[in-house]
């Protein structure tokens, strides 16, 4: 027998409260493998998916990576694909932030923001912006996926309106919508929704201390600078999903 694998999303995934989201619908929640494992069919190590289940797998750096369209489709053409997205300006900083909290000693977001500060050349290979051009990776997508295959799921309105974010989720998958407004308070010292009960306990649940992280301070000229960056990527990705995320 070979090594075993590794899954190493399976953490994050109950770190927010995922598996206890999805698994109220009876969703099973099963993650790829890590890469060592990639040459083995996924299919083999899933948990079976019994009558009436969806699996569900979970991984944000998919949507970046240029060959995870190709291999999915072809393991299989028919996946539904969520993908949740938030304004890019504020997707960058928060990329940052949560580097910074491993890595204190970075450089600020301003210098790091720019290839040549004085013309404002931004450094389009930074991954912190380069994940943010959300139009060009989704034509990579379409290469292999009809845009009705993929669901966007708005990260703002998942904050100020979970419930009807989720409610598209589960119509989208062809589920009951079981998820409504009555599974979810605002938290105002977390100052997001959390879930009224979590999965087989009585007690409320938020996502841990490392969502929701206080941003720090970036210079206004330089967030403006990035807006005008994402304009036009972000019409071209309004365009080509059909809706209007209102990032502008
Ligand atoms: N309910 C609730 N509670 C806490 N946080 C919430 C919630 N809903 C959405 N968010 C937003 O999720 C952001 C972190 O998610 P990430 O996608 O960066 O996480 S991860 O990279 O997949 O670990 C996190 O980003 P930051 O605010 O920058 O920390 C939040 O804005």
């Amino acid at each position: 027998m070979g090594p075993r694998c590794r899954y190493p999303i399976a953490k994050g995934m109950r770190d927010e409260g995922f598996v206890e989201w999805v698994s109220e619908i009876d969703v099973v929640a099963a993650p790829l493998p890590s890469p060592p494992c990639t040459r083995k069919l996924p299919r083999d190590l899933m948990p079976r998916t019994l009558e009436g289940q969806i699996t569900m797998e979970k991984t944000p750096s998919y949507f970046v990576t240029k060959e995870a369209p190709a291999r999915i489709s072809s393991m299989a053409k028919g996946t539904k694909l969520i993908v949740v997205v938030r304004d890019p300006v504020t997707r960058a900083i928060s990329d940052y932030t949560q580097t910074l909290s491993k890595k204190p000693d970075i450089p600020t977001f301003e210098s790091l923001t720019f290839k040549n500060r004085t013309t404002g050349l931004i450094d389009t290979s930074w991954s912190a912006i380069q994940i943010g051009i959300y139009a060009k990776h989704l034509e990579n997508w379409l290469l292999y996926f009809p845009i009705g295959q993929i669901l966007f799921v708005s990260g703002e309105r998942l904050i100020s309106d979970p419930a009807g974010e989720l409610g598209r989720v589960q119509d989208f998958l062809g589920l009951k919508r079981i998820i409504t407004d009555k599974h979810f308070y605002f938290n105002k010292t977390k100052g997001f929704p959390c879930l009224k009960k979590a999965e087989g306990s009585s007690k409320p649940h938020c996502l841990g201390k490392t969502k929701g992280r206080t941003h720090p301070d970036i210079d206004q000229e330089v967030v403006q600078r990035l807006r005008d960056f994402y304009r036009p990527f972000n019409m071209k990705f309004y365009q080509m999903t059909g809706q209007d995320f209102g990032w502008d």
